[in-house]
């Protein structure tokens, strides 16, 4: 029996190649940022109710216009079929059995078409934006024609991070598994390209010099609202709502970019503080249990992405893996929302925290 997310990530290292594991684990640098993540959450508790008369919360959210079964939904995660030959596909019908979202990676193994025909519950389609503005372009209009409901510009990634193990490990994406996005976009040495070193590739196919404009280019070529992942500060959410975003999704990329940034739960009531009720905060990184998309909430997230987890569950039983490790969150997530007396998640706010201090100072007390 696999009871929570960190046996599912157990199991998956058994299932994958070393280096497909490093891959998917690893971060940039020393890995401060991704190990951050998972420990910010450590730094918080959580305040019971006693006999909250009810134990089935309602954790239903709604997202720009899209009813959600829970706030929850799948990050964009390049190359499903790395973990499982489900891939995609099978991450959608996971998701959409569940009635949640999957923001499906522009790097994606499977056709955005195709993972579309398999989804019953909201996709969106994450951008990285290209020299050739064609390919761009065309990533958008495909997207709105494949009725994916939002674009999700990823503004932290000018080019991969410097991650050590891939480095080490030389790693490369296996021949069968292709950025099915792209293969007809790119020229065929791009394509060789992008197996044989990602991170190379992003250094020459990545547009080097984008700035927030690009949000209204997205617009005008998909007619989808636009969000921002990727956004740390409150300057940054400020300038992204300048531009038009619908959404923002504060993240660090699980911790695959700038070593050192902040953990996104540090950084979380700064950026819904400069929103100030504008659009919907996302957040991502980090988050392997129930009770953290709790705390997320009361930090003023609309709802969380996890990216890592469904990769796991994939590599453990494919589409049936996926499934579990989304419904494992839920149920956690329902229990400690009736732990925590919550009914509704409009029902969790601040009041729902009991910072550790407060523990101490009962200590302390003659
Ligand atoms: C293997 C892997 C591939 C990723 N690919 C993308 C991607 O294509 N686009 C993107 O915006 N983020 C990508 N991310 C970042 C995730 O969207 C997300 O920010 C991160 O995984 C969240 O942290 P978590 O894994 O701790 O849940 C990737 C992350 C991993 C682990
Ligand atoms: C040029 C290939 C890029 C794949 C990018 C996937 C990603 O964002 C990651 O963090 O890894």
């Amino acid at each position: 029996m696999t009871l929570s997310l960190d046996e599912y990530a157990t199991l998956a290292r058994r299932e994958l190649p070393e280096d497909v594991w490093d891959f998917i684990a690893g971060g940039a640098g020393r890995e401060r940022t991704l190990a951050a993540n998972e420990a910010a959450y450590d730094t918080v508790c959580l305040r019971p109710k006693a006999l909250p008369g009810f134990t089935e919360p309602d954790t239903h959210v709604r997202v720009l216009g899209g009813r959600w079964a829970a706030p929850l939904g799948v990050a964009p995660v390049a190359y499903h079929e790395l973990a499982h030959r489900d891939g995609e596909s099978g991450t959608a019908r996971a998701a959409g059995a569940l009635g949640l979202p999957l923001v499906v990676s522009t790097f994606a193994s499977q056709s955005l078409e195709r993972v579309a025909r398999e989804a019953s519950a909201p996709l969106w389609l994450q951008m990285y934006c290209f020299r050739d503005e064609e390919v761009t372009r065309s990533l958008a209009g495909r997207a709105a024609a494949a009725g994916y409901e939002a674009l999700v510009l990823t503004v932290d990634t000018p080019f991969m991070g410097r991650r050590l193990r891939d480095l080490r490990n030389g790693f490369q994406v296996p021949p069968h598994i292709v950025p099915a996005n792209l293969v007809e976009g790119l020229a065929e040495g791009a394509r060789a390209d992008v197996a044989a070193s990602p991170a190379a590739h992003s250094r020459t196919a990545f547009h080097p010099a984008l700035d927030w404009s690009v949000v209204a280019r997205l617009r005008e070529w998909s007619g989808l609202p636009v969000l921002a992942k990727g956004v740390l500060s409150g300057d940054d959410a400020r300038a992204a709502l300048d531009a038009g975003v619908a959404g923002i999704i504060v993240s660090n990329h699980g911790g695959r970019q700038l070593d050192g940034a902040p953990a996104t739960l540090e950084v979380l009531p700064e950026v819904v503080a400069a929103v100030a009720g504008r659009c919907p905060v996302l957040m991502d990184g980090g988050v392997r249990r129930g009770s953290d998309i709790v705390v997320a909430l009361a930090f003023g997230a609309t709802a969380v992405l996890v990216g890592r987890p469904v990769l796991h569950g994939l590599a453990v039983d494919g589409t049936a893996g996926a499934h579990a490790v989304l419904s494992l969150l839920m149920r956690e997530l329902a229990d400690t929302m009736a732990l925590t007396g919550r009914a509704t998640v409009d029902a969790v706010d601040v009041s729902v925290l009991a910072p550790r201090a407060m523990h101490l100072r009962h200590l302390e007390l003659p």
